[in-house]
């Protein structure tokens, strides 16, 4: 934990002795302090100190000045004056701001976790509970007719989406693996304020996609085996599919809070449009797309339009949440401008008939990130 900068160590007197020849008062008294000269060392101790990384809403309401100083301001009593008690550990340990954001950050992080455990298992209950139905490139089917055909209760017939005997047979989910596709990278992002304004902090909300980095390639590679993980976000229930496009999205998720975290656009129109654009992109495509696309069989119109609307969108909202709490500046038309440049070349680079050599959540927000780091520096 860094303490640069942080509130002066305490001189702590041990003994009456101790205390004389350091001209100290003895162990135990406490002079009246005027409130000039309260303000006075509270002015030369705890400056608000503005780090370079640290842009969050609660700039300015620090006590210490180190960069993990205390970003809580101090609850104040009746007399409008901060308790001593609080203020006097403060002031006297410069350690103490530090660890409250340490533990501020710890308690976020193990927030988020929880928060990407519960959506998996989340999609996984409403699929068996029959609420998100099974899916497949042509159409979508039940769950109760799905798991009745599974268990050899009913056929398949000519009314059922074709091709979907192979989603049946391999319990596909394709509707809730984008949904949480969707969901991961926006739920994500609007987490990142509650974490403190240290440096450490990017750290600590790199802990879930690490986290479920490490789960997806435990159960890709089957040394253990997770069947909701496995139901909620692969395509056709395989567990080396987690490896893929599952793994590259949490990946993803990890570099652009290290790389950039919440202090630049770059990061946030990436993520945006890789989980809102292509995620909405593929639902839509998959129930509306029979138009396709000439250079794309695999790609539709209404997908690619879709990609590039709910990119900007999304992406827009995300810039806007963030400036609303004081991360960056945006300049309202001339970032709509910028962010509309970045949803054309994503929605370009999704359509193009790579996604066999290229994984969309590799291609698309890497091609973001280009784009964005030329048109916001
Ligand atoms: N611009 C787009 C993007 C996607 N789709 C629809 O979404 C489906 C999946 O697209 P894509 O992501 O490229 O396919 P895969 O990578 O194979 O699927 P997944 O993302 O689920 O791995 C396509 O078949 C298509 O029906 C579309 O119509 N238009
Ligand atoms: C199905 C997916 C990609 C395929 O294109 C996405 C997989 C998502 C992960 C398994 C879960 C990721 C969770 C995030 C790291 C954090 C989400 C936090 C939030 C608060 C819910």
């Amino acid at each position: 934990m860094s303490t640069e900068g942080g509130c002066p160590p305490a001189v702590v007197a041990t003994s009456a002795a101790a205390a004389r020849s350091l001209r100290l008062p003895p162990p135990g008294f406490h002079p009246p302090q005027p409130r000039r000269r309260a303000a006075a060392i509270k002015g030369a101790h705890c400056l608000p100190f503005r780090s370079p990384f640290a842009k969050g809403p609660w700039e300015g309401v620090r006590l210490c000045s180190s960069r993990g100083g205390s970003s809580l301001a101090p609850s104040r009593g009746r007399d409008g004056r901060a308790p001593r008690r609080l203020w006097a550990r403060c002031t006297a340990a410069p350690l103490c701001g530090g660890s409250l954001l340490w533990w501020r950050d710890a308690g976020a992080a193990a927030l988020v976790m929880g928060g990407a455990y519960s959506l998996v298992l989340c999609f996984d209950v409403l699929t068996q509970r029959d609420l998100i139905d099974p899916c497949n490139d042509e159409g979508c089917m039940s769950s109760s007719r799905c798991r009745n055909i599974e268990e050899g209760k009913l056929k398949v017939d000519v009314s059922d989406p074709p091709g979907i005997h192979l989603i049946v047979k391999r319990g596909g989910q394709k509707l809730s693996r984008k949904i949480v596709h969707v969901l991961s990278g926006i739920l994500f992002m609007s987490s990142w304020p509650i974490f403190s304004s240290s440096i450490e902090a990017r750290f600590f909300a790199a802990l879930a996609p690490f986290v479920n980095c490490l789960r997806l390639t435990v159960y890709g590679l089957s040394l253990v085996t997770d069947e909701g993980l496995i139901k909620s976000v692969t395509r056709e229930g395989k567990p080396e599919e987690l490896l893929r496009g599952p793994l590259y999205y949490v990946l993803v998720l990890m570099f652009c809070v290290l790389v950039f975290w919440r202090d630049s656009p770059v990061g946030v129109t990436a993520l945006a449009m890789m989980s809102g654009g292509d995620g909405i992109a593929d639902i839509m495509g998959r129930k509306f797309g029979a138009a396709r696309l000439p250079y794309n069989n695999r790609k539709s119109w209404v997908g690619s339009i879709c990609m590039f609307t709910f990119g900007f969108f999304v992406s827009m909202g995300m810039l806007y949440y963030f400036a609303s709490l004081g991360y960056f500046d945006l300049d309202g038309l001339e970032s709509a401008k910028k962010v509309a440049l970045i949803s054309l070349t994503a929605t370009l680079v999704e359509s193009l008939p790579f996604t066999d050599v290229l994984d969309d959540n590799i291609s698309v927000p890497l091609s973001s990130m280009l784009m964005g780091s030329l048109l916001f520096g």
